[in-house]
């Protein structure tokens, strides 16, 4: 292992901007070419197999010997996390008392003639200063696994983000509102039970027009009618996989969507999607902002990759791993049952291979798990292949689960993209079921090779208990976030908190598993495999 650069861990670029942010993260991508060892987004330094090169470093940095430098640094960290607020846009926005009261459920009358129901002593509200800490383990050196530090001394640093939660002051008069939900990307376990509960805590509110957008931003083009939305129509629908309001990629630009959101008359939008509908529900929240049109946006994040930065887990991913207990076992059983066999499951993850990682390690039926993150070699004397001889000389059978996103660099590439710009991938899952079938027969051994490829099977499902507790909590806390006047803002679980953060903070890359963290060396234990390298 070697030891960071001196002239770069002395120093280090503090944004404060979003363009100095996206400057800031283009910069550490280039400055720190090595997985491991790049500052992530906050910042923040781990342990590296190479050094980076110094001369790629900027001007504009921290200086760690200043003793101010900690103070600065969380300062900083403050105004990053800051959630962005109608009052900082709007400085004569008006707010009222809640009408969220979790003693009287309903608001006191119809149409709100005796005011608000306020005045109970207790509600549950969240203080607007509230805060959850980010970081919670202290690591005493860059030396410990998985370290994540600040500073080459790994000093103990305070990262606090916003609590996620009702307030007592609410923003949007409850009859004022015309609420909109909308669901973009792919599929992903607990669509519908975000849907229900927003809905529902919407109705709670006192908010009587609540509409579906159908099949993602394609919905704002102006051919495909609302979907109207009430407590009757939502009541069931976590009891299916899929979205009630269908999904798409690709869509209108975002100058059109705030055009038909504008002539739909909504004033809080909210938004199910992965990194790119966060992108997008960010500039859909600015160009509102632009347009002086006080609308709250709030993102709830869906991707079964679990690529969403700085979250415990995004809904969902737990469902996707479970699920796919259910293609590996099949795999492993056809394997075993076969003379020399082979059982290879393609999953799902783009960039990310969370849910390989997690599959293969809930299994412990997976002798060989290959993630995007982590470079291998399928021929030669450390290839996969070799290490699958061995495994079927001296096991007898072997499976394999590869994530989507793995050995990219094996397969042909088309330069295609889907409809949101996303590449499209190569079948790495084929390619290493030919290439296995190839190589035991070049040797002159049998292998019986069986490939599953379970990937929309994974996603098509509904939510299980555990992603339905998530899943409400995080619904509840987008129409809360909403009401609260807070726009530009995505939900999320922070070590096992409820949090709001800003959209730019945990869309600036896709998170991916590090290679040097401890649930990565869990996964080899269990599994038992070299590098194949
Ligand atoms: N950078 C972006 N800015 C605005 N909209 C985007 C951006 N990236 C993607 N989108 C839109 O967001 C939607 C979902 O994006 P996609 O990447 O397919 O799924 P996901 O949100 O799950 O990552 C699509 O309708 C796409 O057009
Ligand atoms: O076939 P589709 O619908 O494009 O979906 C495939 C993609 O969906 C995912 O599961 C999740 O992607 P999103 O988060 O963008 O929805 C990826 O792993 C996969 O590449
Ligand atoms: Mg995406």
């Amino acid at each position: 292992m070697g030891s960071l650069s001196p002239a770069i861990s002395s120093k280090l670029l503090l944004p404060t901007t979003t363009s100095d942010r996206t400057s800031f993260h283009a910069l550490i991508r280039s400055s720190f070419p090595c997985r491991g060892e790049r500052p992530n987004m906050i910042g923040v330094f781990k342990r590296t197999h190479c050094v980076a090169s110094a001369e790629k470093k900027s001007k504009s940095a921290i200086d760690f010997s200043d003793p101010e430098w900690k103070t600065k640094f969380e300062e900083d960290f403050e105004k990053r996390f800051n959630i962005p607020h109608m009052r900082d846009f709007f400085p004569d926005a008006v707010s009222y008392p809640s009408t969220f009261c979790l003693r009287m459920r309903t608001p006191v009358s119809e149409e709100f003639a005796q005011g608000y129901p306020s005045d109970e002593e207790w509600h549950g509200y969240i203080n607007n200063n509230d805060r959850v800490l980010l970081k919670v383990i202290r690591y005493s050196s860059l030396t410990s696994a998985g370290a994540e530090c600040i500073d080459p001394d790994c000093t103990w640093v305070e990262q606090w983000i916003h609590r996620a939660g009702p307030r007592e002051k609410i923003y949007f008069k409850p009859e004022d509102v015309k609420a909109a939900i909308i669901t973009c990307g792919g599929l992903c376990p607990g669509l519908n039970d975000v849907i229900r509960q927003i809905v529902i805590t919407l109705e709670i509110y006192g908010v009587k027009k609540i509409v579906g957008i159908p099949f993602g931003y394609r919905g704002f083009g102006n051919e495909l009618a609302e979907i109207p939305l009430s407590r009757k129509v939502v009541q069931n629908v976590h009891l299916s996989g899929g979205s009630l309001l269908g999904v798409s990629r690709g869509g209108p630009n975002v100058s059109e969507i705030v055009d038909s959101m504008k002539e739909r008359g909504i004033n809080m939008l909210f938004v199910l999607g992965g990194n790119g509908t966060h992108a997008g529900a960010n500039a859909i929240h600015n160009e509102l902002i632009k347009r002086g049109l006080k609308v709250a946006v709030v993102g709830v994040p869906k991707t079964i990759d679990n690529d969403i930065l700085l979250m415990d887990k995004t809904f969902g991913f737990d469902t996707a791993v479970e699920e796919a207990q259910r293609a590996i076992n099949s795999a492993y059983i056809e394997a075993h049952s076969a003379y020399r066999g082979v059982g290879i499951v393609k999953l799902m993850g783009r960039s990310s291979g969370f849910i390989a990682m997690q599959a293969a390690l809930a299994s412990g039926q997976i002798d060989i798990c290959l993630i995007p993150e982590v470079p291998f070699e399928l021929h030669g004397p450390h290839g996969v292949l070799k290490h699958l001889k061995y495994l079927l000389e001296t096991k007898g059978s072997a499976v394999i689960c590869v994530a989507e996103g793995a050995g990219q660099n094996f397969v042909e590439k088309t330069n295609a993209k889907d409809a949101s710009g996303n590449v499209v991938l190569g079948d790495i899952g084929v390619h290493i079921q030919q290439e296995i079938k190839k190589y035991f027969k070049e040797i002159g051994d049998p292998a019986d090779v069986k490939y599953i490829d379970p990937t929309y099977m994974i996603r098509a499902c509904r939510a299980n208990a555990s992603d339905g507790i998530l899943c409400t909590v995080l619904g509840q806390n987008a129409v809360h976030g909403a009401f609260a006047g807070y726009s530009g803002i995505t939900v999320g679980i922070c070590n096992t908190h409820y949090v709001y953060l800003p959209i730019p903070q945990v869309i600036s890359y896709p998170r991916t598993v590090d290679p040097n963290s401890r649930m990565w060396h869990r996964c080899l234990t269990s599994t038992g495999q070299p590098d194949f390298i």
